[in-house]
């Protein structure tokens, strides 16, 4: 089977600063100042052509950071992604100028995809019908709602036919109707075999859309197999999770990070 993305030993590192200074010193002398946070920590993940792949796991589990190191929008620290195919990725915020009007956004986009003028012709009305947005096109992004940047940026990404989007719970927001459309877009997506990774906390429309399920946990992965495999294990645990206490929820998480922090001190002995 033909992988369509292979991510190996992935860590991401950021640093935490409790203040501006921190941060300018950080940058100008060779000691470093804040704390070192990792969002993920030596993940390994391999999608084959064709595969839906949904990524759980509880709030900062590093589902989006992984979505956007494969999408190519933020670097990884360490490790390597390799992609076969042209990805898109649509998330609430990503990639629109809030400065110029929708129609301007796809323009932008379109241009900086390499298209011709003749194909941004005859694509824009298609993106724009897909939209819904009617006369707001020409009104500025930043004046939009949080779920007609949804419509915009998912009208843009179907359309440019990309071999692998990548769908960053951009679904969550805006109406039932759009959503539904989406839903059956992504399916002839699915249909002609392209790839899809899907970011939701919605379990109903991972039940509905994916193949296989990823659950992050502390930025390592927990679990990785067939939705029938990983998902009941994550609704468990969720369900189990929920009933601890608030001291309970500290020590599990303490345990995790300590866990993330033996997996990185390996990392690096290797
Ligand atoms: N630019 C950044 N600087 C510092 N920390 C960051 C940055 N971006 C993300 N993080 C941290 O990395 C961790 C993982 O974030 P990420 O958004 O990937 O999680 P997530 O699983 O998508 O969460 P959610 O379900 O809440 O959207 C979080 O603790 C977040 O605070």
């Amino acid at each position: 089977m033909e992988k369509a993305i292979i991510a190996k030993n992935i860590t991401k590192k950021y640093k935490l600063y409790s203040n501006s200074k921190e941060r300018i010193l950080d940058l100008i002398f060779p000691k470093s100042y804040g704390e070192d946070f990792y969002a993920l920590a030596d993940v390994n993940f391999e999608a084959d052509r064709g595969d839906s792949v949904g990524f759980v796991g509880m709030n900062g589990s590093g589902k989006s950071t992984l979505a956007n190191i494969i999408a190519g929008i933020v670097p990884e620290t360490t490790g390597s992604v390799e992609v076969n195919g042209e990805v898109s990725l649509i998330a609430v915020a990503a990639g629109l100028n809030g400065e110029l009007s929708g129609r301007d956004n796809i323009e932008l986009k379109l241009l900086m995809l390499g298209f011709s003028q003749k194909e941004i012709v005859a694509l824009e009305p298609e993106i724009i019908d897909f939209s819904e947005l009617g006369k707001f096109i020409d009104q500025p992004v930043k004046s939009y709602s949080s779920g007609m940047r949804s419509r915009l940026g998912f009208a843009i990404s179907v359309n440019i036919n990309p071999d692998i989007l990548i769908i960053d719970e951009a679904l969550s927001v805006g109406d039932k109707a759009f959503a539904e459309k989406s839903l059956d877009k992504m399916k002839e997506f699915k249909q002609e075999g392209k790839t899809m990774i899907f970011v939701s906390h919605s379990l109903g429309q991972m039940k509905r859309f994916c193949d296989k399920i990823l659950w992050l946990e502390y930025g390592m992965v927990r679990d990785y197999g067939t939705v029938d495999e990983v998902l009941p294990k994550y609704e468990e645990f969720l369900n189990e999770f929920k009933k601890l206490s608030g001291k309970e929820k500290e020590a599990y998480k303490e345990k995790g990070v300590k866990r993330q922090q033996e997996i990185l001190k390996q990392e690096v002995r290797q």
